[in-house]
């Protein structure tokens, strides 16, 4: 976990303590504790959760965001991690969303699509959640949105949330969203 965060972070997408990374262990969840630098976590830096309601276990305060890596592991059973990070043209693309009202974001053509590992890579909806400061209303938005089809989601002017069987697998589902918003950007 403190490698894949570390590699987030010197890309410029974890900074000042943003982001959070989980992985599930049976019923429980190992997760980022809160505000703690993602780029030189330790040991004492990861909290026990249970995975499906976030309820702590053990450790430091859990990341702010735990109950919406708790939404995501209880709609999908196999979902074995989850990856929250704040790249700049995700961001700005849900923010571009967000203030057009819009619910998702339509990527249609790029190759890197497949690496989202959906069932039709010509065309993907990236559901857009609002950026709520009570987040547990966010975490039930996104319970009551995502349907499995696509493992990526955008919050306004906010980041991106990845999820998929293992660790590597999430992040690399970061690294592709943030590169087809920036396609985006470019090409719109
Ligand atoms: C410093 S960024 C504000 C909080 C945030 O969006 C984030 O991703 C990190 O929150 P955490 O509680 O997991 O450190
Ligand atoms: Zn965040």
């Amino acid at each position: 976990m403190a490698e894949v965060a570390r590699g987030l972070y010197q890309r410029g997408w974890l900074d000042g303590t943003a982001g959070n990374l989980s992985v599930r262990i049976g019923d429980q969840a190992l997760i980022t504790a809160s505000g703690r630098s993602k780029g030189e976590l330790t040991d004492a830096d990861v909290v026990l959760v249970e995975a499906e309601t976030g309820a702590h276990i053990s450790g430091p305060k859990p990341s702010a965001e735990t109950c919406i890596h708790a939404a995501i592991y209880k709609a999908f059973p196999d979902c074995g991690a989850v990856v929250h990070a704040h790249p700049p043209y995700a961001t700005a693309v849900a923010a571009r969303a967000m203030a057009a009202g819009q619910e998702s974001v339509r990527f249609t053509d790029f190759e890197i699509i497949k690496g989202l590992g959906v069932a039709d890579p010509h065309a993907v909806d990236v559901l857009v959640f609002t950026n709520w400061s009570d987040v547990p209303r966010i975490a039930a938005e996104v319970g009551e949105r995502v349907d499995g089809s696509v493992p990526v989601l955008l919050i306004g002017h906010h980041g991106v949330t990845a999820w998929g069987p293992t660790l590597e697998i999430a992040r690399n589902r970061v690294e592709c969203i943030e590169a087809l918003c920036r396609l985006h950007l470019l090409t719109n």
